[in-house]
C-alpha cells in the first residue's frame, strides 16, 4: 500500500532566467519508493527542477515538500534528499569507504555504526572488495556505483540522479541501468532520476515525466506514454512515429470517421488520447506505431489499409525495419518480425488494428 504522505510534493514552480522561462508553473506529487523519470529533450527545464529540489537553484515561487515538511527555503544540507551527478563528484583524497561515510560522518554518526553501515552499501552495489582503493584507481562503472552508495549512506527520504549514466560506453551504461533498478527495488528508495533518453526513461521507470519547454506534457507509465501520447510533441519524442494529419468527418456514438488524404478510417473515441477530444471538423493527428503493422490483407473489418512499395529493408536480428512509400508520396516506417520475404520495390498491403493507433487533437 503507497504511503500516504508523498516523499515528494512539487507545487506551482515556476522559475526564469531573465526572459527565458525554464519552468512554468510545475506542479507534481511522487510517492515513497517510486522510480521516476523526468524526460526531456536538452534545455527543457528538467535539470533546473531536480537542482530545484536539492537546493542548489532557486524557484521564483512555488512550494517544495519532502516527506510533508516544507523545505522551499532550507539550505541544500539540510535537506533530507541527496544528488547524484554524471561526473561522480568522489573525494579523490578519501578511500572508497570514507567517500561512502562521509555523509554519516556529517551527520555524527558513530564510527562502528558508519563502518557497518559502508559495508552494508558496498554490499548492496556489489563491490565488497574496494572499501580501501582510492575513486582513481576505480573504473567508471565502479565509480558511479561507488557514488550512488555514498549519496544512499545517509538514508535520505529520496536520491535525485541527473543523468548519472551519461558519461559510461553503451554497453556499460545498459549494465548499470539494470544495476540501478535493482538497488532502487533492494532499498526501496525514491528514486527521481533526469535523462534525455527515451529508451533508458522507458526500461527503469514506474513512471514517466515528459517535460517540454518548462512543462510536463505528461505523467505515466512508460506504457501508457508510448501508447497513448498526450501531445504530438509526446508520440514524436518517446518511439518512432508515423504520423497523418486528418480531419474529423463525423462522430457517431463511440466512433469518429476520419479523412486522411482520400481515405475514410472509422476509429474508436477511446483512441483519442490528448487531454482535449476533438470535435466534428476539426483536424487531428493520427499516430501509427511502426510494430502496430501488420504486412498483408485486412482480415477485421476496421482495420485501416494502406499499401504502397517497399523501398528499404534493414535486418536487425530480431526485427526488420521497413521503409514502404505510399502512392501519395508518404514514407512510412514499418517493424516486421523476421523472415520477410520481400523483395525491394515489391508493392505491399499494410494493414493496422484501429485499436493500434492514438489520435491527438489539433496538429
Ligand atoms: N544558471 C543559469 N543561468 C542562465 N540560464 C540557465 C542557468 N541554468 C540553466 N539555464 C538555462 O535554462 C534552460 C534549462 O536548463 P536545464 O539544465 O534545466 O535543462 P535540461 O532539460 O536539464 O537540459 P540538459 O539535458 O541539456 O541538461 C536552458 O536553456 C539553460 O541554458
Amino acid at each position: 500500500m503507497t504511503d500516504p504522505v508523498p516523499a515528494i510534493e512539487l507545487k506551482n514552480i515556476c522559475k526564469a532566467y531573465g526572459a527565458l522561462r525554464v519552468i512554468d508553473d510545475v506542479s507534481l506529487t511522487i510517492d515513497r519508493g517510486v522510480f521516476i523519470t523526468l524526460l526531456g529533450p536538452s534545455g527543457c527545464g528538467k535539470s533546473t527542477l531536480l537542482r530545484s529540489i536539492v537546493g542548489l537553484a532557486e524557484p521564483d515561487s512555488g512550494t517544495i515538500l519532502v516527506d510533508g515538511k516544507d523545505i522551499t527555503n532550507a539550505a541544500a544540507h539540510n535537506r533530507p534528499v541527496k544528488m547524484v551527478f554524471q561526473d561522480y563528484a568522489l573525494f579523490p583524497h578519501m578511500t572508497v569507504a570514507q567517500n561512502i561515510g562521509f555523509g554519516c560522518e556529517m551527520q555524527g554518526m558513530e564510527k562502528s555504526a558508519i563502518a557497518r553501515r559502508s559495508t552494508e552499501l558496498l554490499e548492496l552495489i556489489r563491490l565488497p572488495d574496494i572499501a580501501n582503493r582510492y575513486p582513481d584507481a576505480l573504473s567508471g562503472g565502479q565509480r558511479q556505483r561507488v557514488a550512488l552508495a555514498r549519496a544512499l549512506a545517509p538514508d535520505p527520504a529520496a536520491l535525485l540522479l541527473d543523468e548519472p549514466l551519461g558519461a559510461l560506453d553503451l554497453k556499460l551504461r545498459q549494465d548499470m541501468q539494470r544495476e540501478l533498478k535493482a538497488i532502487q527495488r533492494r532499498t526501496g528508495k525514491t528514486f527521481v532520476f533526469v535523462t534525455h533518453d527515451q529508451q533508458e526513461a522507458m526500461s527503469m521507470s514506474d513512471l514517466v515525466a515528459v517535460m517540454n519547454k518548462g512543462k510536463i506534457e505528461q505523467l505515466d507509465t512508460p506504457e501508457n506514454i508510448y501508447a497513448n501520447p498526450a501531445t504530438l510533441f509526446i508520440a514524436d519524442f518517446v518511439g518512432a512515429t508515423n504520423l497523418f494529419e486528418a480531419k474529423v468527418e463525423a462522430k457517431d456514438g463511440d466512433h469518429l470517421t476520419l479523412s486522411v488524404g482520400d481515405a475514410r478510417w472509422r476509429v474508436p473515441v477511446a483512441r483519442v488520447t490528448s487531454h482535449r477530444k476533438p470535435d466534428a471538423g476539426e483536424a487531428v493527428s493520427v499516430v501509427i506505431r511502426p510494430e502496430a503493422f501488420d504486412i498483408g490483407r485486412s482480415r477485421r473489418k476496421d482495420d485501416i489499409e494502406l499499401s504502397g512499395r517497399l523501398t528499404d529493408q534493414t535486418y536487425l536480428g530480431d526485427r526488420v525495419h521497413l521503409n514502404v512509400e505510399t502512392a501519395d508520396g508518404r514514407s512510412l516506417l514499418v517493424d516486421a518480425r523476421p523472415p520477410v520475404s520481400i523483395g525491394e520495390g515489391a508493392e505491399i498491403k499494410l494493414h493496422c488494428r484501429a485499436d493500434n493507433l492514438a489520435i491527438i487533437a489539433g496538429r
